[in-house]
């Protein structure tokens, strides 16, 4: 069960065991966020990995939701989209008039948990990214109208915690999924392609990964150092009939651009279709 709690401590219950609960999980209680007592998970029917959590992280786990729902301060909902109504159907009658649910579901509307979950509560919609683990999510939330100004600056306070924190409408939750809820896998593909063409050239595996990751990490701050003056920046490595000229010529040639563009759209597209599954 929760443990005592005192100051500013967040009773946090996790109904979902996956990736996403893990990195919110880790992150948080790196940060002070969280902390292992006060903090519950649980899933479907995976003990194991239940026990895997408890054991690396100290929190609480079980299938004993009941009782720990009632004292929660906010539910966070980890669930895939596709187990979301047998979820919220499973919690709905431990959730109370001062229930704050935060849903992580990609697509799945503020209006589908408030039907499935039948009664006013506080729902806060939040489109974080795996990077979560390591206090670098890029996080976004929208509120539906219940969602007191406390509650919601708790829900900023927990998401800043481990990460950029920033408040949407909800009509932009598809795109938000598409460019940062997915970002950080586009980045790794990039990754994997760079890695592999590096040891095809003839670097071995560890030097190859040792520059990728410090040149992904300089990139990335000097985009932040220059308020993402991408563009700029990209101009700045390419000399005239040099090797960076070579390499963006062949990417346009290659429509790398147009072939980039389309998958962030088609991942809008998705997190639109993801909620179209789920209207009320
Ligand atoms: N992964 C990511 O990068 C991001 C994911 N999201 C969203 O976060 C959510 C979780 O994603 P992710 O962590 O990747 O998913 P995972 O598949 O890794 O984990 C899903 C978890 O949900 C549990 N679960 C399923 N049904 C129920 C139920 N009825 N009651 C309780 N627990 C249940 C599963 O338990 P069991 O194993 O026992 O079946 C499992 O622990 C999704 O909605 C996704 O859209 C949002 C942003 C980024
Ligand atoms: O791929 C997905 O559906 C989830 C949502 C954003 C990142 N992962």
């Amino acid at each position: 069960m929760f443990g005592q709690q005192g100051g500013i401590k967040l009773k946090a219950v996790f109904i979902g065991a996956g990736s996403m609960a893990e990195a919110i999980i880790a992150g948080g209680l790196k940060s002070g966020a969280l902390q292992a007592e006060n903090t519950y998970v649980t899933n479907r029917s995976d003990a194991i990995r239940l026990n895997e959590l408890a054991n690396q992280f100290g929190i609480q786990t079980g299938y004993e939701v009941e009782s720990v729902l009632q004292e929660a301060d906010v539910i966070v909902l980890a669930m895939k989209p596709k187990d979301a109504a047998a979820g919220l159907e499973a919690i709905q009658s431990s959730i109370n008039e001062h229930s704050v649910v935060i849903s992580l579901l990609a697509g799945v509307g503020i209006d589908f948990i408030e039907k499935t979950i039948g009664k006013p509560c506080s729902i806060i919609r939040a489109m974080p990214n795996t990077s979560a683990a390591v206090g670098k999510s890029a996080t976004a939330i929208a509120l539906n109208e219940l969602v007191t100004a406390e509650q919601h600056q708790s829900a900023i306070d927990l998401f800043a915690a481990i990460g950029l924190a920033i408040t949407v409408d909800e009509s932009q939750m598809d795109a938000v999924t598409a460019v940062s809820g997915s970002g950080p896998a586009y980045i790794y593909y990039v990754a994997e392609v760079m890695q592999k063409a590096g040891e095809e050239l003839g670097l071995d595996h560890e030097t190859a990964k040792s520059l990728i990751i410090q040149t992904l990490l300089g990139a990335a701050d000097m985009l932040s150092v220059s308020d993402g003056q991408a563009a700029a920046l990209r101009k700045a490595i390419t000399s005239e009939g040099g090797t960076t000229e070579a390499a963006i010529r062949t990417f346009d040639e290659m429509n790398v651009k147009e072939a980039i563009s389309a998958g962030v759209k088609e991942a809008a597209v998705q997190s639109k279709r993801l909620g179209a599954a789920y209207q009320c």
